[in-house]
């Protein structure tokens, strides 16, 4: 029998969700307490509006903020006695101590949160592929029934999420360390560029809006966010504090004394760096994968970056990623091709063979 999936808050992630999964066959309602948004959600195919479905849901997916997911949480599991319930809130603590005050049948409550998201907020910016090859967590507690945790799973397999399985501590210790404070880093460092005259700004290079891309997100959801994980994020903020202040020490040190040891300070903060940055995981939650690089020149003409694209297709060649470098008002970038190693040689020659100005 189709699966029906209320989805209860119906913005960026929301409707993604729904898209993904009419795509694949559930049935799905849409509520939003925002008309204009589950309206909008409705017209990028994410399902039908909530009040035009007959029948209760089997799953309820909440993708409210944060700070209102536990009573939309509670609310649901009241509201449909049968049904699983999920959220997709950024933090699980909060929200699961919440749900088990609450006196509701929290054991047809299991968190989630996908691993996914973009810096712009609303049905808008949705994607149906925003989950594909990511990780989605699905937090269960003492209480949840196995069937319950069945469904979630099921959800997140369906659009193409790689699940793991962690309590609910576990999950908002690690988010501090690889979302949250990534966050306020990204902020932080963008925030020192507000005073800057333009002729200092105008020198950036992709290496500053690698590291400040998500400073371009929500600042309501993400005060809600690191509100509701205070503990984690504080401890692993701290950590970053000691490791800047050596840095700082070591930078005074040079600056103003003789300079005794900071050399090997500043050296090993950056190789620390080195190995933390090769743990990221690859495409599809895989171990890093040890891709090189082959850098082409492409001219800034109409149909160029597709030629290439085209040429290294036909060469038979997975492109595994692509990073275009591109200054403003240059006649030409350079586009950054990232293959296994085993076929850099050949792309070399190929794209060589073919007229393209292949650099070292
Ligand atoms: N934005 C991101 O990158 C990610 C966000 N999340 C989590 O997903 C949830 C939703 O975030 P976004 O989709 O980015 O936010 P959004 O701002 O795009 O959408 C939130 C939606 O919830 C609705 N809403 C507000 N109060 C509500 C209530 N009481 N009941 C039901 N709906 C309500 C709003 O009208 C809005 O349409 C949050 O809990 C967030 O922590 C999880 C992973 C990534
Ligand atoms: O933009 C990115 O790289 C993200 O990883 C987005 C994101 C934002 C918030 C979450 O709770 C989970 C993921």
């Amino acid at each position: 029998m189709t699966t029906h999936v209320r989805i209860v808050g119906t913005g960026l992630i929301g409707t993604s969700l729904g898209i993904a999964l009419s795509q694949n066959g559930f049935r799905v309602s849409l509520d939003d307490p925002s008309p204009t948004a589950v309206r909008l959600a409705r017209d990028l195919r994410a399902g039908e509006v909530a009040d035009e479905q007959p029948g209760a849901p089997d799953v309820v997916v909440v993708a409210a903020p944060p700070d209102v997911a536990a009573g939309v949480v509670v609310d649901a599991l009241n509201r449909w006695p049968d049904a699983v319930v999920t959220d997709v809130a950024s933090v699980k603590e909060s929200v699961l101590r919440v749900v088990l005050d609450s006196g509701a049948d929290a054991s047809r409550y299991v968190g989630s949160h996908p691993m996914a998201g973009r810096e712009r907020s609303g049905a808008a910016a949705a994607r149906a592929d925003l989950f594909d090859g990511r990780a989605w967590v699905v937090v269960p507690h003492e209480a949840s029934t196995d069937a319950a945790v069945r469904r979630v799973r099921e959800v997140a397999l369906s659009v193409g999420s790689a699940v793991r399985v962690m309590p609910a501590h576990e999950h908002d210790e690690a988010v501090a360390a690889v979302s949250h404070v990534p966050q306020l880093a990204a902020s932080i460092v963008a925030a020192c560029l507000r005073e800057l005259p333009e002729s200092a700004v105008g020198l950036a290079g992709q290496g500053l809006r690698d590291v400040t891309r998500i400073a371009a997100s929500d600042p309501r959801l993400w005060t809600q966010i690191l509100a509701g994980n205070a503990p984690a994020v504080r401890d692993v903020l701290r950590h970053v504090r000691d490791q800047v202040d050596d840095v700082v020490g070591a930078l005074d040190s040079l600056a103003d004394a003789d300079g005794e040891g900071a050399l090997g300070t500043l050296s090993r903060v950056l190789e620390a760096g080195n190995l933390g940055h090769a743990r990221i995981p690859g495409k599809h939650g895989a171990a890093p994968a040890a891709y090189e690089v082959v850098s082409v020149v492409v001219p800034d003409e109409p149909g160029s970056l597709a030629r290439l694209l085209t040429d290294v297709g036909a060469a038979g060649i997975n492109l595994e990623d692509l990073h275009l470098e591109h200054g403003l008002g240059q006649a030409v970038g350079v586009a950054e091709i990232s293959v296994v190693p085993s076929s850099v040689e050949p792309l070399r020659a190929e794209l060589a063979r073919l007229g393209w100005r292949v650099h070292d």
